[in-house]
Parts: C-alpha cells; structure tokens; sequence
C-alpha cells in the first residue's frame, strides 16, 4: 500500500475515487471512545470564538465557532480575516504528532472547527491560499456529528460527497486543492455538534498579507 500512497503513510485507508486528487480515508483512526474524551476536551478547553469576516464589504459573521492554533510565526489570512495563533495546547500537539507520523510530513498549525449544529456550515472553497504551498498535505479530524463533506470539482463541476465520521482522519493530498473545492453544507436535519481539526504546514515567508 506504500507506494500507492500519496502522502508517504503505509496504514491501509479507503482512497477516495476523485480523479485529479489525492484523498485518503482512515474511518475509525480514533476509537470512539477515544474521539469522544478529545471531543468533550476540546469543546471545554480551545478559545473559540465566532470570526466576522467583510463580504462586499459588508460585516458576516462566519456561521460556526473557530480556533486558530500553531506555531507563532503561523499567521493566517483569508476572506479578509487575519488570525494570529493561539499556542498549541498538550493534546493538539499529541495530536499533531499522530498525525505527522502517519503521513510523514510536518504540520505547524490547526484550525478547529465546531459546528454547533445543522445551521453552522463551511462554503465550498479550496485551501489554495500562497502560504500553504502548491501540493499542501492537510489532515482533517472529524468528532462528533458525521456531516456530509463534498468535493466538487472545479473545472467539471463533479461532486463526490462522504459522511466523515466520528474519530475518522481525511488526508487531502496532491493536487487536490488545485483541482476540488471542499466544504460542509447546512442541512435542516437535527444533528449534534461536530468538532473538525485541520492540521496544514504554512510557509510565513509565502503570506499574503
Ligand atoms: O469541517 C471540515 O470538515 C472542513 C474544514 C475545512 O475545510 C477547513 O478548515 O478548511
Ligand atoms: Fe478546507
């Protein structure tokens, strides 16, 4: 399985059928007892806060919770919003450190999601942004609600969508945010909070702000 991989880990996840990408899934990386004691730790203990960003110029809040965690010269921008990092706390750095030895490559940040329910969402978008590089290898951990996460891709508009669930790991790899946006849409089903981690490597020197 080595050397079908695109990121460098030998486990055995299910490789997502996404022309043009890269994307692996490991469903049950985490035991659920397990994702559960870090979901409940991360929802007490992250500085989250609701980020506010200017769409036409017009003040929005972003429809979920967020924190922005890595290494100090880890500064982050998109949709007009900068966000300095907060330090890494002992479990996202133990988390990190799976998630580094499973896939071989180095992470210096984390941005944490909640979704607090079906109306907290993420847009369709791409993790392209200059300072993550032209082939990032990003890490997405998912607790609690298995919300749908879809793809679609950018030039034939082909969607490809999957629950991720609770204690699972998606690796996005490659070309993949060259080619797919990405993103978690509303639904008006009741389901419960979900929790999602992306681990990215940042290159300072590449901002754009
Ligand atoms: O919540 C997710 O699964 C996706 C998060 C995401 O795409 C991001 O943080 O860039
Ligand atoms: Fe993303």
């Amino acid at each position: 399985m080595a050397d079908a991989s695109c990121h460098g880990q030998s486990a055995q996840p299910v490789r997502l059928p996404l022309s043009d990408g890269c994307v692996d899934y490991y469903p049950g990386w985490l035991s659920a007892v397990e994702a559960t004691r870090v979901q409940q730790a991360l929802q007490a203990s992250l500085p989250w806060q609701q980020d506010t960003i200017k769409l036409f110029g017009k003040p929005l809040k972003i429809p979920r919770l967020q924190s922005w965690h890595g290494d100090p010269e880890c500064v982050y921008a998109y949709s007009n919003l900068v966000m300095d990092p907060h330090p890494w706390t002992p479990q996202l750095s133990a988390l990190r450190r799976r998630c580094e030895q499973l896939t071989g490559t180095r992470f210096n940040s984390v941005l944490a999601n909640w979704y607090r329910d079906g109306q907290d969402s993420m847009g369709l978008h791409a993790d392209d942004e200059p300072e993550l590089g032209p082939k990032p290898v990003i890490a997405s951990l998912t607790f609690g609600a298995a919300r749908p996460f879809v793809f679609k891709h950018k030039r034939t508009g082909a969607r490809y969508s999957l629950p991720l669930a609770h204690g699972s790991l998606l690796i996005m790899a490659g070309a993949t945010q060259a080619h797919y946006l990405h993103g978690v849409a509303k639904t008006s089903r009741r389901v419960d909070a979900r929790i999602n981690l992306t681990f990215r490597w940042i290159n300072p020197h590449l901002t754009s702000v």
